[in-house]
């Protein structure tokens, strides 16, 4: 008999949170036990109009209690850059295992939690992407730096997003830097006329963020070389393509004792 994940869920009225509720309570090995809102809005998530009435569920408006009250194994969150530090620090705290979506994150955060989970034995999962596609993106842009190391990184998201640069694209330079000799790029004398006309400096690699409405999730790495460029794109048209990694974590996570940085790292 397969042994039930019990989930909890941060943000559940989210663009990403919405679907995550659908897959977690489609999955007959998954079991949704509550979910954090910071609203107070309901108190189940059969009385919010964006979901049917047969998911009965609890929601908390405080995660201390969510964790206190239903215990679960996981929780997933999709929040935002300023709530997620404390809710993964907490859940850590409590030995629930973090999936987190959110991006935004410091240097600094990333490794307080990375030595606190490793210190307490506890699996965790920060993905900056869950679409597998864009994962392959990182994987092949890392490769090409190898053999084309001026690169810029263009990313494109919906205008309601509230980090520049995306974590995708903070996760995809990090990634290259691993492979590419650090260098400034462009010419040495170079000067924005307008501040910012040149993008988000990384190791010398510039990051341009576009934010438009029509956009989902979209990243283009560009490799200049002698006469030639490479572009490597992913382009993720729904929420929907990140579910298979978000299930994916969820599964993984249950036998994970340290914290794990990046979907590429666990596929
Ligand atoms: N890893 C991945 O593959 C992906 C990651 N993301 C990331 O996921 C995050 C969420 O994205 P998205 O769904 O588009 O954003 P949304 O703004 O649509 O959703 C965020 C939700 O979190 C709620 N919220 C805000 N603060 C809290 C809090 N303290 N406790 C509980 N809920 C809270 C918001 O409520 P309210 O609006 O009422 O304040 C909102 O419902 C972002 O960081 C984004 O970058 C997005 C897509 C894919
Ligand atoms: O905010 C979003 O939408 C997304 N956020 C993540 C990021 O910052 O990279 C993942 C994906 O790009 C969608």
């Amino acid at each position: 008999m397969t042994h039930m994940i019990t989930v909890a869920i941060a943000g559940p009225r989210g663009r990403m949170g919405q679907e995550a509720v659908h897959t977690v309570i489609s999955r007959e090995d998954f079991q949704l036990v509550g979910v954090l809102d910071h609203k107070e809005i309901a108190e189940n998530l059969q009385q919010y109009p964006q979901f049917p009435d047969t998911y009965d569920v609890p929601v908390f408006m405080d995660l201390q209690t969510l964790f206190n009250e239903v215990k679960p194994d996981v929780i997933i969150d999709l929040t935002t850059p300023e709530a997620v530090y404390e809710h993964t620090k907490l859940a850590l705290k409590h030995g629930v295992r973090p999936v987190i979506g959110t991006t935004g994150f410091t240097d600094e955060q990333l490794q307080e939690l990375t030595d606190y989970a490793k210190q307490h034995g506890i699996g965790a999962i920060i993905a900056p992407n869950f679409a597998v596609g864009a994962v392959l993106m990182m994987k092949f842009a890392a490769m090409a730096a190898q053999y084309m190391p001026d690169v810029e990184i263009i990313e494109l998201h919906h205008d309601q997003k509230l980090d520049a640069p995306s974590g995708t694209a903070i996760k995809t330079a990090q990634l290259i830097q691993e492979n590419r000799p650090s260098h400034k790029q462009g010419h040495l004398d170079e000067k924005e006329t307008i501040p910012g006309a040149r993008g988000a400096d990384f190791d010398g690699m510039r990051i341009h963020s576009v934010r438009l409405p029509g956009l989902v999730a979209h990243q283009e790495v560009l490799f200049g070389g002698e006469g030639q460029m490479l572009t490597i794109r992913h382009d993720s048209y729904n929420r929907a393509s990140f579910m298979s990694g978000v299930k994916l974590c969820v599964e993984k996570v249950m036998t994970l004792d340290h914290l794990v940085y990046g979907l590429e790292n666990i596929l």
